[in-house]
C-alpha cells in the first residue's frame, strides 16, 4: 500500500499532523483545511466500531474500505471487550472515550473519531498516550447548531415551548406568555467561533446588537459581521442575551457561576448549546429563582440525559431540548461524511483532515521534508545503537544545520521521528508523532534542539541534521565526539538520506539497509578484504566508504549492507587484524 506521498518508510510508523490552532482543542481558522498524513494500514481490512447512530452515508462510506460493526448503547463493559478487536472507533457526544477504552484496545485502536465537534468526553491525554489519532468532525454541523441556537433564542424570547404546553393541556394563556422583543437587544456571544459567528450573523439579521467575548477571535472576522469583540466583563455586565459557543475545558467549566451571574443585568436570558458544563447548573437555578436570569434555554447538560425531576429541565422559565444541537438531516449526513473521510484517510495512510491530538504540519512542508523525516529517525536509530547496553539514554541533542530562517523551518516532525528511532529499537512502544513526546518523557530522554543556521542558499530545507547522546558509553568509541557524545550526522543527497559522519570520521554511506562500522589502521586493500568476507556469504554491499584523519592513521569504513550478515560472518570481519573495532547497525 502507498501513501499519496509514498513515504513508504513511514509504513510502519503512524504519523500524524495537522494545525497548532487544531491542538489543544478548540480550532480557530476553520476555514482552511487541516491536513493530517496519517498510518498505513496493515493487511486486511480494519474493523470499525460505530458506536452510535451514523447518518447512512457515512456508514455506507466506511463499508467500502472496513469491517463496520454498528453497535449503539454499549455499556462501559461492552466497549472495552469490543474495542481490542477494533483499529478505530466512531463517537458522537453520547459515549464516554475514556482511559478504560484505550487500555482495553492493547494498542490495536489507531483512531478515535468524534462525529461532531465537541471533543470533551474523549480522554486526549489517554489516547495521545496510547499513540491514538483522535479526530473530529468540526464543520458539517455548525449551520444546524447555530440555527438550533437562534430557534431557542428567539422560542425562549416568546415562550413557544410554554405555551405550547399549556395549549396542548387545554388551556388558552394570551397574558401569561407575552414575551420580549429581540430588535435592538443586546446579544453577548461568548466563544466566537465557527457556531458563534454563524450565531452573531443571524441575530445580526434580527436586528440584534451583537458583541462578542473571545481572546483568540481574529477582529477583522468579528468587524466583518458587524460584532464588536468585548472583554468578558463588558460582554456579561452589558448583555440581554447571553449565547454560549465555548468548548468545555478546565478554562471555561462552571465560567457562568454565582460570582458572574451576579455581575449580569438583572433579567438576562441565557442560550446554552455548547455544553453543559460551562454553567454552574445550581448556580443558574439560584440565578432563575432569584430574577438575576429571567430566562434560560438549554440543550446542554453537565449530565445527560440529565436525570430524572432534574429541576433546571423542570424549571418554568427553562426551554430544554435533548441535546439536539446537531441533529438535522443535513447535518448528520454530513457530519458521518466528514467523519468516514477522516477516519478512512487515517487508516490508510493517506491526507486526511482534522486531528486533535497532534501538531499540524502542512502538506507542503510534508513533501519538502520527506527524506529528512526518514534521515531524522535512521539518525536516532544509528545513535542509539551505538550506545553500550546498560548506559541509559537521558540526554539527545538535535542540530538541523540551515540555511533557512529559523521560521522557516518547522522541525516537530523531525523531533519526532528522531524520538521513534531512538526509543523503539529499545522498547516496545509504539511511537508517531502523537505520543513521541509523551514517551520520551516517560521514560525520561530529554530532547534538546538546536539550530544552526548557515550561510548559503535556502533552497534545500536542510544542510545537515546531528543527533548527539551525551553521559554513555559507545560500543564502538569511534562514534565519540571530541565532548564524549556520541555523535552521528546526516545529509540527504540526491533525495537519498545518507549517514555522514560517525563521532570525528567522515563517511558516506546512504541509510538503506544496514550498516557495518569498522575502525582500522588506515591501510591499502581493506575494503576489499571485507568486501570478499561479505561477497563469500553472499552479503550484497550496497555502498562502502572510509573516512579517515589522515593518511595512514585511523580510518573508519562504513558498509551498507542489504542483509544482516551472520555472526560467523561478523567475526571473520573482526578477526581482520587491522580492524580494531567494528559495530553492525540495523536501520
Ligand atoms: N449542541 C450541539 O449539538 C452542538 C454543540 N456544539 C458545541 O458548540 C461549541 C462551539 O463549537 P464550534 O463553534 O464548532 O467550536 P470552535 O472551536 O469553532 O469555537 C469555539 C470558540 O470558543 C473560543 N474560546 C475558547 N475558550 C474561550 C474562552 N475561555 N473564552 C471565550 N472564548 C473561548 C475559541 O477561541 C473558539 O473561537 C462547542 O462546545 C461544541 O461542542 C457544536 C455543535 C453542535
Ligand atoms: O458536535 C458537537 O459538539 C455536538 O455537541 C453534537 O453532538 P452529537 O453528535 O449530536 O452527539
Amino acid at each position: 500500500m502507498s501513501t499519496p506521498l509514498g513515504l513508504s518508510s513511514l509504513f510502519s510508523s503512524r504519523l500524524y499532523t495537522t494545525t497548532p490552532s487544531a491542538f489543544p482543542i478548540h480550532r480557530k481558522e476553520f476555514n482552511r483545511r487541516r491536513i493530517i498524513l496519517v498510518t498505513a494500514g496493515g493487511g486486511g481490512k480494519p474493523t470499525i466500531l460505530v458506536a452510535e447512530k451514523l447518518g447512512q452515508a457515512g456508514i455506507d462510506l466506511l463499508k467500502k474500505h472496513a469491517n463496520v460493526d454498528c453497535s449503539y448503547d454499549l455499556s462501559v463493559e461492552e466497549l472495552c471487550t469490543k474495542i481490542s478487536l477494533c483499529d478505530a472507533l466512531i463517537v458522537r457526544s453520547g459515549t464516554k472515550v475514556g482511559r478504560d477504552v484505550f487500555e482495553s484496545s492493547r494498542g490495536r485502536l489507531k483512531v478515535v473519531g468524534r462525529a461532531g465537534v465537541g471533543i470533551d468526553n474523549v480522554d486526549l491525554a489517554a489516547a495521545t498516550e496510547y499513540g491514538c489519532l483522535v479526530v473530529n468532525a468540526p464543520t458539517a454541523n455548525t449551520v444546524a447548531a447555530a440555527e438550533h441556537g437562534i430557534a431557542l433564542l428567539t422560542a425562549m424570547a416568546r415562550n413557544v415551548a410554554q405555551a405550547d404546553a399549556s395549549i396542548k393541556a387545554g388551556k388558552w394563556m394570551r397574558s401569561k406568555y407575552v414575551g420580549v422583543s429581540l430588535v435592538g437587544k443586546t446579544l453577548a456571544v461568548l466563544g466566537f467561533g465557527k457556531v458563534g459567528s454563524e450565531v452573531a450573523r443571524r441575530a445580526r439579521g434580527l436586528g440584534m446588537h451583537v458583541i462578542t467575548h473571545d481572546p483568540y477571535a481574529p477582529a477583522d472576522r468579528a468587524r466583518a459581521i458587524g460584532v464588536e469583540l468585548v472583554s468578558f466583563e463588558v460582554a456579561i455586565s452589558t448583555a440581554d442575551f447571553i449565547s454560549l459557543h465555548l468548548p468545555l475545558t478546565a478554562a471555561t467549566s462552571k465560567m457562568l457561576n454565582d460570582e458572574t451571574f451576579a455581575r449580569m443585568k438583572r433579567g438576562v436570558r441565557i442560550v446554552n448549546v455548547a455544553r453543559g458544563g460551562v454553567i454552574d447548573e445550581e448556580a443558574l437555578l439560584r440565578a432563575l429563582d432569584s430574577g438575576i436570569v429571567a430566562q434560560a434555554a438549554l440543550d446542554v447538560f453537565t449530565v445527560e440525559p440529565p436525570v430524572k425531576d432534574n429541576k433546571l429541565v423542570l424549571h418554568e422559565s427553562v426551554t430544554a431540548t435533548p441535546h439536539l444541537g446537531a441533529s438535522t438531516m443535513e447535518a448528520q449526513e454530513g457530519v458521518a461524511v466528514e467523519i468516514a473521510e477522516a477516519v478512512v484517510g487515517a487508516l490508510r495512510g493517506e491526507l486526511a483532515a482534522t486531528a486533535v491530538n497532534a501538531p499540524m504540519v502542512p502538506p507542503e512542508v510534508l513533501r519538502e521534508l520527506k527524506p529528512y523525516v526518514v534521515l531524522a529517525e535512521k539518525l536516532g536509530r544509528l545513535a542509539v545503537q551505538l550506545v553500550t547496553g546498560g548506559s541509559g539514554v537521558d540526554a539527545v541533542k538535535v542540530t538541523y544545520a540551515s540555511s533557512r530562517s529559523p521560521d522557516d523551518l518547522d522541525t516537530r516532525l523531525l523531533r519526532a521521528m528522531v524520538i521513534k528511532g531512538l526509543i523503539e529499537p529499545i522498547s516496545s512502544v509504539f511511537i508517531n508523532l502523537v505520543n513521541s513526546d509523551y514517551v520520551a518523557k516517560q521514560r525520561g530522554v530529554k530532547i534538546s534542539e538546536e539550530r544552526m543556521v548557515l550561510d548559503g542558499s535556502p533552497e534545500d530545507p536542510i544542510e545537515y541534521i546531528t543527533v548527539r547522546i551525551a553521559n554513555v558509553e559507545s560500543r564502538f568509541a569511534s562514534a565519540l565526539s571530541e565532548s564524549g557524545e556520541i555523535k552521528v550526522e546526516g545529509r540527504v543527497k540526491q533525495g537519498v538520506p545518507s549517514l555522514t559522519k560517525v563521532g570525528l570520521f567522515g563517511v558516506d554511506v546512504s541509510l538503506e539497509g544496514s550498516v557495518i562500522l569498522c575502525r582500522q589502521v588506515d591501510q591499502p586493500g581493506m575494503i576489499g578484504k571485507v568486501g570478499s568476507i561479505l561477497g563469500d556469504e553472499n552479503v550484497n554491499v550496497s555502498f562502502m566508504s572510509v573516512g579517515r584523519i589522515a593518511p595512514g592513521k585511523q580510518a573508519v569504513m562504513a558498509i551498507g549492507v542489504d542483509e544482516q550478515p551472520s555472526k560467523e560472518t561478523l567475526k571473520k570481519i573482526g578477526d581482520i587484524s587491522a580492524i580494531e573495532e567494528f559495530v553492525f547497525l540495523k536501520l
